[in-house]
């Protein structure tokens, strides 16, 4: 995969803030010198397999700051307040202070756990997303939603706390193994759903180039599902309103997460079957056609994404909801699609209806 030219999109925020897409490791350092003239000091927090394969490309503009390196086990249950406090005890055994600056280099775990590290570390350090996965690409570097997670309620304990930057190189995703594209590929082709119908036709008509990673297309995938991401959350920073769009197949999908216990569900998984039962539901609503609903789980079998799940009950899932963040005074709050290429918010659905829609991913 080459690297493609490289492309500064500010977010529109109370701090505003830029995604550079198409950037490489090795130049953030040039980036930072030039940006802040008060750090001396830097935590790159990632996985194992992350900081063996990029850790030295990115330090390699790095010489000139005291650098440590916190590694963090892999895995959705390690987004976790047990391992916070972990970090916050080696943070704080390197010396760390208001002036240092904390570097997420991973895929969204490592961005959300270290995210919120920093927003609450001494009251907030800065903050660099160095996303590496396809699902950290196009979505959770992007917006400020930092958290973690509660056996009670997926992204229960969090904030909104933008970065310094999102620095994204399309190279570290050469390695990515096929199944953590899937899961990247469930949230882009949400962003198709909810937002642009041409990219939904893009997934549809560019399979084969995608499977093989065709270096083009996969610059082009994430550029136009990026900005997708980017055109909503720079309206509606803090999802008073067209944000919570971005959460389509989420309540369904973060019932999963938590009724699993955050283990052998992975967060696309569960968004991919999360926006197949919100498909149903739009179709029982008269929000789409039974066409458009075969169109959906089509196109998301055709990638081999999660569209059905076995052995969970529907009633132990609808109670699991009542965690949505979205819910407001004890009504569920869904986000619908509207055909291909919008979506809704939707305050009309009754609990019948959900446990209907679940009965349609259940097996
Ligand atoms: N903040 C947001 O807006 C937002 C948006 C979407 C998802 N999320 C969160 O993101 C998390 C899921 O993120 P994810 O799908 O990236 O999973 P992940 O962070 O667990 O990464 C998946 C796996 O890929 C490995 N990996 C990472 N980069 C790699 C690379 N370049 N090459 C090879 N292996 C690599 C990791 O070590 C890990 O084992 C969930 O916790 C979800 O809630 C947050
Ligand atoms: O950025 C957003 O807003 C999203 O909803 C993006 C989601 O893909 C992401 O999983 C997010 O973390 C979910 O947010 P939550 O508020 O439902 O926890
Ligand atoms: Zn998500």
């Amino acid at each position: 995969m080459s690297l493609a030219m490289q492309q500064k999109i500010e977010i529109a925020a109370d701090k505003p803030y830029p995604v550079y897409l198409g950037s490489s490791l090795e130049g953030l350092g040039e980036y930072l010198h030039h940006q802040f003239d008060d750090i001396e000091h830097i935590l790159i927090v990632s996985h194992q397999v992350v900081a063996d394969l990029y850790a030295q490309r990115l330090m390699k503009g790095l010489q000139d700051y005291r650098i440590n390196l916190l590694i963090v086990p892999a895995g959705e249950e390690e987004k976790s307040l047990d391992r916070l406090s972990q970090l916050t005890a080696e943070a704080l055994g390197h010396g760390t202070d208001r002036k240092s600056l904390v570097i997420a280099l991973g895929g969204g775990v490592i961005g959300d756990l270290a995210g919120f590290f920093a927003s609450i570390f001494m009251r907030g350090i800065r903050l660099i997303q160095v996303p590496t996965t396809l699902l950290a690409q196009v979505d959770s570097s992007i917006g400020g939603k930092v958290a973690v997670n509660h056996p009670a309620g997926k992204n229960i304990l969090g904030a909104f706390y933008p970065p310094q930057a999102v620095w994204t190189d399309f190279s570290t995703l050469e390695r990515l193994p096929w199944e953590e594209v899937e899961n990247g590929l469930a949230e882009s082709i949400k962003h198709a759903l909810i937002a642009d119908g041409d990219l939904f036709q893009f997934f549809e008509n560019e399979q084969k180039p995608i499977k093989q990673r065709d270096s083009l297309i996969w610059s082009e995938m994430v550029t136009r599902s990026s900005l997708v991401k980017i055109r909503i959350v720079s309206q509606d920073e803090r999802e008073q309103g067209i944000r919570a769009l971005l959460n389509l197949g989420h309540s369904f999908g973060h019932a999963l997460e938590t009724e699993m216990d955050y283990r052998g569900i992975t967060h696309g998984q569960g968004v991919s079957v999360g926006i197949v039962a919100a498909a149903h539901l739009a179709f029982a609503k008269g929000l789409m056609t039974s066409a458009e609903v075969d169109r959906v789980i089509a196109l998301l079998n055709s990638y081999g994404l999660l569209t059905k799940i076995k052995g969970l009950d529907s009633q132990n899932l609808l109670y699991k909801m009542q965690a949505d963040k979205k819910n407001q005074g004890g009504r569920k709050i869904l986000i619908l699609p509207q055909g291909i290429g919008q979506a809704l918010v939707s305050k009309e659905c009754s609990d019948s209806e959900i446990l209907a829609a679940w009965k349609e991913v259940l097996i």
